[in-house]
């Protein structure tokens, strides 16, 4: 099976960062690769940044239909362009909040979230209440640290853990779902620190599409996931014209 991995923010560092987490759990006979995404912001940390990372988001799947894969993660806890991307493929598409949190719940009674910057907080919420029922999400709390500050600041590792121990007390939560692929370099560590489950989305979406393609189930394109109806698309979005 042949899993691409997407990046949609366009830091080839970051892809670097979640193409080894995602390597990490690939089991034998899976092939898998990451990609960059060729336009769009450097990370996603507001929703004009969601908006802009999808036109990226949506190549890159037109791209791995034609090369061949068999399912896709979309690396970016925003689950940006998520529900677009299923309607280019028949394969699996696994966001990283989509299963991170799905894992979460099968694991503990409530989670809490541990993201970057404020604003994206709301976003958490609402993917939650998407994928999971009522009051399985205990709390989302940022550190306020930006996307791009993840990788190279020293202080990165002490600030999420102390605030995921500051979740679990205050949100009465017994999991911890690390809100930003940028994160997941963290997830061993913060697990041995915490001596609670701690959720990767980038590790949990790579194993998730792992586990439908042995199922042998992917994207039903009977619905709402059937393929766009073609109509022209002009001017910055023409090269989107599916004819
Ligand atoms: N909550 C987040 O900060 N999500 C993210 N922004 C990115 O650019 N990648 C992420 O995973």
């Amino acid at each position: 099976m042949r899993i691409r991995v997407v990046n949609p923010n366009t830091t080839e560092s970051m892809t670097a960062l979640i193409e080894a987490n995602a390597r990490a759990v690939t089991g034998p006979g899976v092939t898998l690769d990451a990609v960059t995404s060729t336009m769009g912001p450097a990370s996603i940390e507001s929703h004009y940044d969601e908006a802009l990372a999808v036109p990226g988001l949506l190549a890159a799947i037109t791209a791995g239909e034609r090369d061949g894969a068999d399912g896709y993660v979309v690396a970016c806890f925003g689950d940006p362009g998520l529900d677009a991307a299923r309607e280019l493929t028949d394969a699996p598409v696994i966001g990283i909040a989509e299963a991170a949190m799905h894992a979460a719940t099968l694991v503990g009674r409530g989670f809490s979230v541990v993201t970057t910057l404020a604003r994206t907080r709301g976003r958490a919420w609402d993917l939650a209440a998407r994928y999971t029922p009522a009051g399985a999400c205990r709390g989302v709390h940022a550190c306020d640290i930006p996307v791009l500050a993840l990788e190279n600041d020293p202080t990165v590792r002490r600030r999420v853990v102390d605030l995921a121990r500051r979740a679990l007390a205050t949100d009465g939560s017994d999991v911890i779902v690390l809100g930003c692929a940028g994160m997941a370099g963290l997830c061993a560590a913060a697990t041995a620190e915490l001596g609670v489950p701690v959720i990767d989305g980038v590790a949990a979406a790579t194993v998730l599409v792992q586990a439908l393609l042995t199922l042998k189930v992917g994207t039903s394109g009977h619905g709402e996931y059937a393929p766009p109806p073609p109509k022209p698309y002009i001017g910055l979005l023409e090269v989107f014209n599916r004819t």
